[in-house]
């Protein structure tokens, strides 16, 4: 079976046209800047809107549209309405639509690019993939946050969790690597991206994470601030920011970009390499953060197996690995420093032969697991 996937962002489309049983991809390509106008107004990106994107995605398939048996699209709220995938009709577009203030840089892209698609392809069956869903297993302890229970109620108010879809994926795939039963294991994956969340998984299960109810809590990531004390909101918010100005500010002029100048992790290397001292307090702070989820899931855990490493910045970036769990070793955790450094592309173990606590890299697929999932919910 052929899906169709879609990765509808703010300003791109990406999209794969995924042979599931191969798990080859028969077709891939992006739309970037979409909506973008250069300063006499004139469209300057490759579509001028979501709809017009979808329609030049359509022409870029040619014959290949006719062989999609269905869309899979990367939702990233599903709130907690959602704890698998579903095929979309008006009522899960309106479900969509009612979570996108929790997450504004990504919902009301997801959904524009869904109903550009279901009007482009409509005969065929469209699912949505939630980042969220995967986490719908954590325990009320770890999803409750310590406010008054009927404000958070009536709100919505709770930690949901994101990057689910790439946690799970990358959570299969070192159970194969370790050749031990999923059930059996406690892991703790690192998708360092962009987008950055750390999750603690007990025998496949989601039990912490450290995105919240938007994905703007935990790491340190390109744009966002990650976790702060919301005490700092309301002071910023007292001193005269705007609530607009106040979100801008957390969700796309921090992290990396706040601390060093660059949202982009090879900049900001570059940078601290020659000496920048900004991008080298950017790297010790993104580094304590990470280690500060290692140590709260370990002990959330009650034991670790594996600490596995994914997405653009785990899977390409040896020195950095190691610079996050530098201190560590007295947990069992270590590098073997030929096997973290080399190039393979694989899945593959990089702590030293006989380490208590095994140290991968798996390399995430988040396309392919939409593919996947929509194959398994219309065959
Ligand atoms: N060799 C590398 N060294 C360091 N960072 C890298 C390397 N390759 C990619 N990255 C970083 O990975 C990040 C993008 O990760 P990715 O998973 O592709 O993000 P997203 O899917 O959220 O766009 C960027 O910060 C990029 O700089
Ligand atoms: C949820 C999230 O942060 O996604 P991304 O990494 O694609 O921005
Ligand atoms: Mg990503």
């Amino acid at each position: 079976m052929r899906v169709f996937v879609v990765n509808s962002g703010s300003s791109s489309i990406k999209y794969q046209l995924i042979d599931v049983a191969s798990e080859q991809v028969v077709l891939a390509g992006m739309l970037e800047r979409i909506g973008q106008r250069d300063t006499d107004g004139q469209p300057a990106g490759d579509a001028a809107d979501h709809t017009a994107g979808m329609m030049l995605v359509l022409e870029r398939l040619g014959a290949e549209a006719g062989t999609i048996a269905a869309v899979g699209h990367r939702v990233v709220h599903g709130g907690d309405v959602f704890t698998a995938p579903v095929v979309i009709d008006a009522e899960v577009e309106a479900s969509i639509q009612a979570v996108s203030a929790l997450a504004p840089l990504h919902n009301p892209a997801n959904l524009a690019g869904i109903r550009a698609a279901r009007a482009a392809l409509p005969g065929v069956p469209h699912v949505a993939v939630f980042d969220t869903a995967f986490h719908q297993t954590m325990p009320p302890a770890a999803a409750i946050y310590a406010i008054d229970r009927a404000v958070a109620a009536e709100h919505g108010v709770r930690r949901y969790g994101f990057h689910g879809t790439s946690h799970q994926f990358v959570a299969v795939r070192a159970a194969a690597l370790l050749g031990r039963p999923l059930a059996e294991l406690k892991l703790i994956v690192l998708h360092l991206g962009n987008g950055a969340s750390a999750t603690a998984i007990d025998g496949g299960r989601s039990i912490d994470t450290s995105m919240g109810l938007t994905p703007l809590a935990g790491l340190v990531m390109g744009t966002r601030s990650g976790d702060l004390d919301p005490g700092a909101l309301l002071h910023l918010l007292r001193s005269g920011l705007s609530i607009d100005e106040l979100d801008r500010l957390l969700n796309s002029r921090s992290g990396l970009l706040g601390l060093a100048g660059s949202s982009d992790m090879r900049d900001v290397r570059a940078a601290a390499e020659s000496g920048d001292a900004d991008a080298e307090r950017a790297l010790a702070v993104w580094a304590h953060r990470i280690r500060h989820y290692v140590g709260a899931y370990l002990a959330q855990l009650g034991g670790l197996d594996a600490v596995v490493f994914t997405a653009g910045v785990g899977e390409n970036a040896p020195a950095l690995r190691a610079r996050a769990l530098a201190g560590l070793e007295h947990l069992g955790l270590a590098l073997d420093a030929a096997r973290n450094e080399s190039p393979s592309r694989d899945a593959r173990v990089i702590s030293p032969e006989g380490s208590r606590v095994a140290v991968l890299v798996v390399p995430t697929n988040e396309e392919l697991a939409i593919a996947q999932a929509a194959a398994a919910l219309v065959a």
